[in-house]
């Protein structure tokens, strides 16, 4: 008996896979049986095999294949020596933390049920068990992935990403543009959400489309497809992650709209490339096919006053009759882990910019979970600096036309803003000074990154000759918690206005993607959108 087992406490769903793949190969030699029982509460998983004791860390991973709850117990429920063999059966018991997982659980298990084709609570003997491989369920925690695709499942949202004229405006201007690379061609859309881009991929001349959605949007797209039926006769929608869907055909050319906040957020660029190795023929394009993270310090007094004034609640010592100032320090790390979302004015940049490349057509897909880019920037002016501003672009490399669509400060506003990690105590800088640090993303299962932000600068004065003395602030950041700071409309210099309309002329070309990703990113259109021209 095994009381002290590891707690597992991430909970994703129930997955299937083979016992003998959760084995060293030398541990089993036979087939394996696994017995499976449920009894609405409390899931017992039994491994039982011939002739070898099995080994603990064969419960252990089974154990972890259901990342449900802490596992209570593993221990040896049955064990005969026959003389011959000894047939040994180990017992993995998971109680689960709250209804919540028990339901999910109870959900999924049904539905591996009806899969395996299994009467009653228990797998037939010799059924060659438990679980699948979906990269996604392994990676993501259930309850995030089941509010991330609800939010997804309503229209309401889709609008919200519909509207950013910007960001569709320049998906329809990549594609009408290049025509060339849809006309005849096999298109998979990677999450396509409406449907909107497989639908523009269609009037590009696609010869078919996979529109792949793991949302209940894929109904709605479903709808929307069928009422275009001109276009809608080439489109098939799946409803599935493209982590799991198997499609008939290689794909010529994907299509996606995969960037969160400071491009990597939601961790969609992971499906993205997943998709890529899944479906796309060795030769075939992405849409978009590089993205870009720029980064430049900045001084903003006012955010910074009002970031720790927000914590000054808590510094009330007679709150009816209750001292809060307890809390008071807690509550100012907690607003300053919110990255800040706004649209600021890029005057409050104190550096020129740099940027880190993602080639989503050559990136391992295990290359995003950590991404660790080194900082160097030197002042333009003498300033307080309050933290590190970030946006995206990204590129539509086409045969025709390389399209850039940029979220920079000063670009005209997307939905996604541009966001800013500030510093809790912000470091001095002269002009002309070095600033170095760090910036370190790390994914977590809950479909976002923790945010390490470092940055440091060597004072001048007393001391300089021999290298000054170094001031370094550092701040640690959720980008699944940002501080959305929109009370009022905030457009930055809209100084162009014209129509929607593709437009070639203001676009660079070059075979040279290097030499492409090194460009400033254009800004593709004059704003159309009247409360931003009102703003
Ligand atoms: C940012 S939205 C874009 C929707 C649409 N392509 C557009 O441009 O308007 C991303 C969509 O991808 C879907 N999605 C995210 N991850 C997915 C995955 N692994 N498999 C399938 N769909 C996914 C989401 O449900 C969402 O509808």
């Amino acid at each position: 008996m095994v009381d002290s087992v590891p707690q597992f406490h991430s909970h994703t769903e129930f997955i299937f896979a083979s016992v003998t793949e959760i084995s060293s190969p030398s541990s089993l030699s036979s087939p394996a049986t696994a017995r499976f029982s449920y009894d609405g509460s409390t899931a017992e998983l039994r491994i039982q095999h011939e002739s070898h004791q099995l080994p603990l860390h064969v419960d252990l991973q089974a154990a972890q294949l259901f990342k449900l709850g802490p596992v209570r117990s593993v221990c040896l429920l049955e064990g005969s020596d026959t003389g011959k063999q000894t047939s040994y059966s180990k017992g993995v018991t998971i109680q689960f933390r709250n209804e919540e997982e028990s339901d999910a659980f109870h959900c999924v298990f049904q539905k591996g049920k009806k899969k395996f084709n299994v009467q009653g609570g228990d797998l037939p003997n010799g059924t060659d068990v438990i679980a699948s491989t979906s990269k996604f369920d392994q990676k993501i925690e259930s309850s995030s992935a089941k509010m991330y695709f609800h939010y997804y499942g309503q229209l309401l949202h889709q609008q919200n990403m519909l509207q950013d004229y910007v960001r569709t405006g320049s998906y329809y201007a990549a594609v009408m543009e290049n025509r060339a690379d849809f006309v005849g061609r096999v298109v998979v859309d990677v999450g396509a959400g409406s449907g909107i881009l497989s639908l523009f991929a269609a009037q590009a001349g696609a010869k078919h489309v996979y529109a792949v959605e793991a949302s209940e949007m894929a109904g709605y797209a479903q709808k929307l497809i069928a009422g275009n039926p001109f276009l809608g006769q080439r489109i098939t929608v799946i409803k599935g992650k493209v982590e799991d869907v198997e499609l008939p055909v290689k794909a010529d050319i994907l299509i996606s709209e995969p960037m969160g906040t400071l491009l990597v957020n939601e961790r969609m660029l992971e499906s993205y490339v997943i998709a890529r190795d899944r479906f796309l023929s060795p030769n075939g394009k992405m849409f978009p096919t590089v993205g870009r993270i720029h980064m430049a310090p900045f001084s903003d007094e006012y955010l910074f006053v009002e970031m720790a004034n927000k914590s000054m609640f808590w510094q009330q010592q007679n709150y009816y009759g209750v001292d809060l100032t307890p809390l008071h320090g807690t509550a100012f790390q907690g607003y300053f882990s919110q990255p800040v979302v706004d649209a600021f004015d890029p005057r409050l940049l104190i550096a020129p910019s740099m940027f880190h490349v993602i080639d989503f057509t050559k990136i391992k897909e295990e290359e995003l979970y950590e991404i660790d880019i080194p900082l160097r920037f030197i002042s333009n002016v003498g300033a307080r600096v309050h933290g590190l501003a970030c946006w995206f672009d990204v590129l539509f490399n086409g045969s025709t036309v390389q399209r850039w669509l940029t979220t920079a400060p000063g670009s005209p506003t997307t939905h996604w803003y541009q966001l800013r990690c500030v510093l809790s105590q912000p470091i001095y800088v002269m002009a002309g000074q070095e600033i170095t640090g760090r910036l370190h993303l790390i994914a977590h299962n809950a479909q976002s990154y923790t945010i390490y932000l470092t940055l440091s600068a060597k004072s001048w004065g007393p001391g300089a000759e021999q290298g000054g003395i170094l001031q370094t602030s550092s701040c640690k950041l959720d980008l699944k918690e940002p501080y959305y700071r929109m009370s009022q409309p905030q457009a930055y210099p809209l100084t162009q206005d014209q129509p929607l309309l593709p437009t070639q002329d203001m676009h660079i070309q070059s075979d040279d993607l290097d030499e492409l990703m090194q460009q400033p990113s254009p800004n593709s259109y004059a704003p159309i959108d009247s409360h931003m021209k009102n703003a």
